[in-house]
Parts: structure tokens; C-alpha cells; sequence
């Protein structure tokens, strides 16, 4: 029980996190000592540059990877392997099952991790591909369609399983400027209409500005936590001046102090 006025207790608690891979020549750091919280219906946004360990970081909340130091929670809870309560999005056109239509691969998601079956299975399957705007496109197959539809399945297909948190690694950066755009809009009216709880990986400054409410960013390799902002979704001008992409890019470029900041800090 929460005690009334209380803060809400985290939805992910991720504390001291190093992850490494241990290859036959080498150990290989990605993350080192990481910590945040993902509080319900966040859009969180993991930023910083390629190889400091944004990726490897969605894998072990998704269970795949095991931490040699520190914990990750969910709901207070030790996630020690992959479950249905988290969903990976991630950003290859070939997440599909390419014999399956639209609604089959929505629909095999929901029956195959139990989660649904039957008609019930159905009416979800139609529901989410609905929310995408693909329903004409339900019985098309992943071939058929463009990069950014085969995305638009994936994201309705990890939306339908209805996880605690849906994890998106990068989901957009194989898309062209427009379509990416477009696609960030729509996963914002998404979240506006399920309030779903997103932990959004990405390298792209205005990307993590747009999606997240809230922004860790990570210095280069081996990742460490430099700092957390907030975002409005719009690339404000703080009362330092400075625009909040901007304090980003130094945030991550220059060699500050590792810090915690608020949102307009
Ligand atoms: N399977 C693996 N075996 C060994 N090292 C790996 C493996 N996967 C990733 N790494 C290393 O771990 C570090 C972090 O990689 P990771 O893919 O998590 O970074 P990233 O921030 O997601 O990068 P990008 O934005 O380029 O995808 C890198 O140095 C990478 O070379």
C-alpha cells in the first residue's frame, strides 16, 4: 500500500546496473553502474551516442541478458528472464513472420504467449491493427507492405499483448525523414490513447526531445548515467538561453559533471 499523497512507487527500477559481454578474447563493458526509474505511463527516453550500451540496456529489461552487477524490478519484482510483461520492439523491418498476415502476427503473438485465445485474441488483434490504421491492410503480407507499415504492425503487435512497459529499440531509425516523422506522431496519439508505459531507446536528439517526457542520457562507451532531463516535446529555449537540444548535446559532448536535472532546470 502507498501511503496517501505519497509518491507513486516506480513501475522499473533499474539500480547500479553493469552489463557486460564476455567474449572468448575479451570482456566487453557496455553499461557501467546505471540507475533510473520508469514511473507508470512514462515515455521514457534513453539517448547517447553508438556502442554506449542503449540496446544492451533494453535487453536485460527484457530479460535476455543477465546483469553481473545491480537490479533491475519491475513492480518491485526481480526480472530474471523474458515475459510477456515486457515487449521489444526493435528496428529491423524483419521482425515479422513473413507467412503470417497482418492480423496473423498480431493474432500469434496473443495466442502463442497465452495471453489471449479465441475470439477474445481476435477482437484485440483487430483492435490494435485498427489503432494503427491498417486494418484494409489485415490480410496483407509483410512483403507487401512498406518499412513503415511492417513497423506500424510491429508496434500494434506489441501494443496488443498490453505489457507493463514496451521496450522500442530504435524503431524508427531505418525509416526516411517524412515517414519518421509521421511515425513518431503517430506512436504520441498511441500513447495519448493507451497511456502505455514506453522505454524508448534512440540516438537521435530531436527524436528523444519529441517522444520522451523524460530523457536519461548516457555518456559513450562503457554507458554511464550523465544526466536526466525532462521534455515537453518541443525543443523549448530553458531560462539559461540555451534550447533544450542543445544543453543536450553538450550534456553528452562535453565533459561535465555527471549530474540529474530537472526538466527546466
Ligand atoms: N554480442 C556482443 N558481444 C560482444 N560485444 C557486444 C555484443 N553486443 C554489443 N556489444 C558491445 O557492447 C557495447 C554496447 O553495444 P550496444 O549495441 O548496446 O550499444 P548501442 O548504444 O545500442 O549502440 P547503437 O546505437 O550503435 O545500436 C558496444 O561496445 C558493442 O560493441
Amino acid at each position: 500500500m502507498v501511503a496517501e499523497g505519497a509518491a507513486a512507487p516506480p513501475l522499473l527500477s533499474v539500480e547500479g546496473l553493469t552489463l557486460q559481454y564476455r567474449t572468448r578474447e575479451s570482456l566487453v563493458t557496455a553499461t557501467y553502474r546505471v540507475s533510473f526509474e520508469v514511473l507508470a505511463s512514462d515515455r521514457y527516453v534513453i539517448l547517447g551516442p553508438s556502442g554506449c550500451g542503449k540496446s544492451t540496456l533494453l535487453k536485460a529489461v527484457g530479460g535476455y541478458i543477465k546483469p553481473v552487477e545491480g537490479s533491475i524490478r519491475l513492480n518491485g519484482r526481480e526480472i530474471a528472464r523474458p515475459g510477456p510483461d515486457r515487449v521489444l520492439v526493435f528496428q529491423e523491418f524483419d521482425q515479422l513472420l513473413p507467412w503470417k498476415t497482418v492480423r496473423e502476427n498480431v493474432l500469434f503473438a496473443l495466442t502463442a504467449s497465452g495471453r489471449l485465445k479465441g475470439r477474445a485474441a481476435s477482437e484485440r488483434a483487430d483492435e490494435y491493427i485498427a489503432k494503427v490504421h491498417l486494418t484494409k491492410f489485415a490480410d496483407s503480407y509483410p512483403h507487401q507492405l512498406s518499412g513503415g507499415m511492417k513497423q506500424r504492425v510491429a508496434i500494434a503487435r506489441g501494443m496488443a499483448m498490453e505489457p507493463e512497459i514496451l521496450l522500442m529499440d530504435e524503431p524508427f531509425a531505418a525509416l526516411d525523414a517524412l515517414t519518421r516523422g509521421k511515425m513518431q506522431e503517430e506512436l504520441l496519439q498511441l500513447w495519448e490513447d493507451t497511456k502505455v508505459t514506453l522505454l524508448f531507446v534512440t540516438h537521435s536528439i530531436p527524436e528523444a526531445v519529441r517522444i520522451g517526457n523524460r530523457i536519461l542520457l548516457l555518456s559513450p562507451h562503457p554507458g554511464r548515467v550523465r544526466a536526466e532531463l525532462g521534455s515537453a516535446g518541443v525543443d523549448s529555449v530553458g531560462p539559461d538561453g540555451r534550447t533544450l537540444s542543445g544543453r543536450i548535446e553538450s550534456l553528452l559532448f562535453d565533459e561535465a559533471p555527471i549530474s540529474r536535472e530537472s526538466a527546466h532546470g
